[in-house]
């Protein structure tokens, strides 16, 4: 995830294809985007043509003292009404230009979220929470930035440039051309000063960056971090990285004030004195006194355009980088599955000759073979990191195994479509993941579910008798996390949620591990009532939630070493899940 692009050089081909990413992403929108520039090319236009209504008026009117009130009052009706009909366009082509911008990010932002919700596992055991969520948030404002400032300023402020341009050389092709070495002169200073404050830019990122990181790491392990007194040392790392953010912007913002502003206000003043000397060699003429007027008038017009379209280079750099990011993430492969219309009906499993691993240099599971019959119970046991998750994942399609092949109804597991696996293999993790939601919607988790489905489900999972109890049933707001609840509540609502898809397979990941012996016991019946009905795997560290399994699967070291019932695994002499019985209840 931590691309190369977050910080090398963009080569041609990512530049090229970000490009492409921002027209995507506005071309929907292509209408609009010429109606605001036909409007702000008129408004540019009708700004243009007040200094020359101003010259009219003082070269025909003011110094001849020609008092012609009614051609006087048309002069200044023109004004009024060129400054009016413009402020109204720019009016009308920002709300269209805004628009598209804001569109843009909008879709940019869905496009980029739907994606990352169909990521593989394995994205995600790379992934950095703080720069993916930067993804989202921040690199797609960029983008936005791009919008607004390549369509906005770009566009106004060449237009204006050009309007004054055009008018001057018609007044004096001649001063045109020295205004016109503003030009040149002002590229030389912004590509200056953006070389110079480059570095500090990106270093006003990067931390940026990090500032995201840090904040999601210390919120997800809220907890622990507190619990371990470690909030002192988490303030003082952030507030290092937020002080040096303090300082690559003060680097940033001193190179503009010590040399952009200075160098553009020297420019510009000189420009002046330049054109007012070439007036003072020529005849004074009463001519020429408008046409200083014109003259001094549009170099105050052109300036800032100017100064805006040359600082917007970097800008475009920043939102190219950002838009490279972005596509970075886009092109990260989901996993494609058919649009099948096969069903799963039974939930029979099997895993043949499974050898994986997450690096595949090092295998976790080696030749798993199992056949896991349809409506029975299914225990896995197996020390730390024997490889049991590992099995589940696989299953889940979470990861790809490297050989074998894992079947379920007799198909193979890449042959369902993803609707109908995720309908009917139902998963119950360690940790019950609970949104800030009704109970209701946390069960349904935006399926279209009936309510009889809903309560059915929560029946079967032991759940309706606690949830009725709660202030408003099965409308009451859970809180974050699901903080209003016990964690054996959690526990039993998220196998609610499992059951309400009516799974044919309900895998069970150490959904007991963390609740007491009663809520265990509940959680044991429920499973109980299951049988012949789903099938389930459930890996339980506690082994009395398996005991009473149709069969119980021992692993060790990714190996399938043991399996059998209770009974069968424990008269084993010198067994592992034997072992492992003994030692639980010794410490019960
Ligand atoms: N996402 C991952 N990336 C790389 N290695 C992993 C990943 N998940 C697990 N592993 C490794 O794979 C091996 C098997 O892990 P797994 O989680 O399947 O074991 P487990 O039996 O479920 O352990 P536990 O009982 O502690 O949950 C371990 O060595 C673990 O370090």
């Amino acid at each position: 995830m931590s691309s190369n692009v977050e910080t090398k050089k963009l080569t041609g081909d990512e530049r090229l294809q970000a490009v492409q990413l921002l027209k995507s992403a506005a071309y929907v929108d292509r209408s609009h985007i010429w109606i605001g520039i036909a409007l702000l090319a008129i408004a540019a236009l009708l700004e243009a043509a007040g200094p020359l209504l101003g010259k009219a008026f003082i070269d025909n009117y003011l110094l001849p003292k020609h008092a012609d009130w009614a051609m006087i009052g048309l002069l200044l009706c023109a004004n009024l009404l060129t400054g009016c009909l413009a402020t109204w366009m720019r009016y009308k082509q920002l709300l269209r230009l805004a628009g598209v911008a804001m569109r843009s990010v909008r879709r940019l932002r869905e496009q980029v979220y739907a994606h990352v919700l169909r990521l593989p596992m394995r994205f995600f055991d790379k992934a950095i929470t703080g720069q993916l969520v930067s993804r989202v948030t921040n690199d797609t404002e960029a983008v936005k930035n791009l919008y607004v400032q390549v369509l906005f300023v770009m566009l106004d402020s060449s237009i204006v440039v050009l309007g004054a341009l055009t008018a001057m050389a018609w007044l004096d092709w001649r001063l045109m051309l020295i205004v016109a070495t503003l030009i040149p002169g002002m590229i030389v200073i912004v590509t200056l000063y953006q070389r110079w404050s480059a570095p500090a830019v990106a270093k006003t990122r990067q931390l940026r960056s990090d500032i995201n990181a840090q904040l999601a790491e210390s919120i997800a392990g809220m907890s622990v971090l507190q619990a371990s007194l470690a909030d002192a040392r988490f303030a003082s790392r952030f507030d290092a990285t937020n002080r040096e953010h303090y300082q690559a912007r003060i680097a940033e913002l001193r190179a503009n004030a010590w040399l952009l502003r200075p160098a553009l206000d020297l420019m510009n003043s000189v420009l002046l004195v330049v054109v007012i000397y070439s007036f003072s060699q020529r005849t004074f003429s009463g001519i020429e006194v408008g046409i200083l007027y014109a003259f001094v008038s549009y170099i105050a017009r052109v300036v800032d355009p100017l100064i805006q379209i040359t600082m917007q280079f970097g800008q475009i750099q920043q939102a190219v980088v950002s838009a490279a990011r972005v596509n970075t993430l886009l092109k990260e492969e989901t996993e494609l599955y058919p649009d099948s219309a096969q069903k799963l009906t039974s939930g029979k499993v099997e895993f043949h000759d499974i050898s994986f691993g997450y690096d595949p240099a090092h295998p976790v599971l080696h030749n798993i073979n199992l056949k896991i019959q349809a409506g029975h119970f299914y225990g896995v046991v197996g020390h730390t990191g024997s490889g049991k998750s590992t099995l589940l994942s696989l299953l889940l399609r979470f990861y790809t195994a490297q050989s074998g092949r894992i079947e379920l109804d007799g198909l193979p597991l890449a042959a369902v479509s993803e609707e109908e696996f995720r309908l009917k293999v139902g998963l119950v993790p360690q940790e019950p993941f609970l949104l800030a939601a009704s109970v209701r919607d946390n069960i349904a988790m935006g399926r279209d579910l009936t309510d009889w489905q809903i309560q059915t489900a929560a029946k079967s999972a032991h759940a309706h008798g606690f949830i009725e109890q709660l202030a408003q049933g099965y409308d009451t707001e859970l809180g974050e996390g699901g903080a209003k609840l016990s964690t054996g509540q959690k526990q039993l609502l998220a196998i609610a949620r499992a059951l309400a898809g009516e799974p044919v397979l309900l895998l069970l990941d150490e959904a007991t591990s963390h609740i007491d012996s009663e809520t265990e016991q509940v959680v044991q019946t429920a499973l109980t009532e299951l049988r012949g009905k789903v099938t389930i795997i459930a890996i339980a560290h506690r082994l009395s939630t398996i005991r009473d399994a149709d069969q119980i699967i021992v692993l060790n070291h990714g190996k399938l070493v043991e399996r059998g019932s209770h009974t069968e695994l424990m008269e084993i002499v010198g067994g592992i899940y034997a072992k492992l019985y003994l030692l639980q209840a010794l410490e019960e």
